[in-house]
């Protein structure tokens, strides 16, 4: 279960021994409660007043998935970027999504398509949760059905930041859902075969020189296909 709380402590030793990190970005309107979800899952606490968050926030939680030991940084921004685009970088490598609509104020919802056709020209595969926030003050709104949710096929949470309903599973669902869309992505295997490149590019580096030392050196038929890869030549 991903059920640790943040830590204030800065030297922290089990972020050094992470198994793995994931970036969990959050989306929605100004003022539907990102923060105060955040504030909730991450301190236990509500602070009613009203803070519009400022550019952008970043948490680093450590939560603990199948025995092993996850960073999670997640991203908090500010709401009334929607008329800008979002820079890229808030996307860039995001392993999971929640987005945030407003049970209270239509509108929010409305925008809903707005934010999630930016956030799928940026990350087209990563798992993203449906939010509607702030059900303590209108309970009947969980008996609504939400079409936004059904036509892209979105798990939809009913949550309150004010009392805590739902969102401690919210959270370690999309911690799972993070881990899991890491191990199991093109994105991965992206990131497999990079690392891969840069290790087959040091070695070709390496066998480059060693063939312009050694001239005379009869090549073996391996060292030949990779020089060959590397633009080297073999006398
Ligand atoms: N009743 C109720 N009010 C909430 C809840 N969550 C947030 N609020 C209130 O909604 C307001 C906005 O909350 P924020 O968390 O600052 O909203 P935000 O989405 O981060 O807004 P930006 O930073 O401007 O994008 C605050 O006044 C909160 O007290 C909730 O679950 N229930
Ligand atoms: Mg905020």
């Amino acid at each position: 279960m991903a059920s640790d709380r943040a830590k204030p402590c800065e030297l922290d030793q089990e972020k050094y021994d992470a198994d793995d990190n994931v970036k969990i970005i959050c989306l929605g309107d100004s003022a539907v409660g990102k923060s105060k979800l955040m504030e909730r899952f991450l301190m236990d606490g509500f602070r009613p007043q009203q803070l519009s968050t400022y550019a952008l926030t970043l948490y680093k939680h450590t939560a603990t998935v199948d025995g092993k030991t996850i960073l999670v940084d997640f991203w908090d921004t500010a709401g009334q970027e929607r008329f800008q685009s979002m820079h890229a970088s808030y996307y860039y490598k995001a392993h999971a999504c929640i987005m945030v609509f407003d049970v209270q104020r239509k509108v929010t919802y409305k925008n809903l398509s707005t934010w999630y056709t930016e956030l799928r020209e940026f990350r087209p595969e990563i798992p993203c949760i449906l939010v509607a926030n702030k059900i303590d003050a209108d309970i009947k709104m969980t008996q609504k059905s939400f079409s936004f949710a059904r036509k892209f096929s979105l798990p939809l949470y009913f949550v309150s930041a004010a009392d805590g309903t739902n969102v401690v599973k919210l959270f370690n669902d999309a911690i799972r859902l993070a881990v899991s869309y890491k191990h199991n992505s093109q994105d991965f295997m992206d990131e497999v075969l990079q690392e891969l490149e840069v290790g087959q590019a040091k070695m070709l580096g390496g066998l480059k020189k060693t063939a312009s030392l050694q001239r005379d050196v009869e090549c073996k038929p391996v060292e030949r296909l990779l020089l060959g890869l590397a633009g080297g030549t073999c006398s």
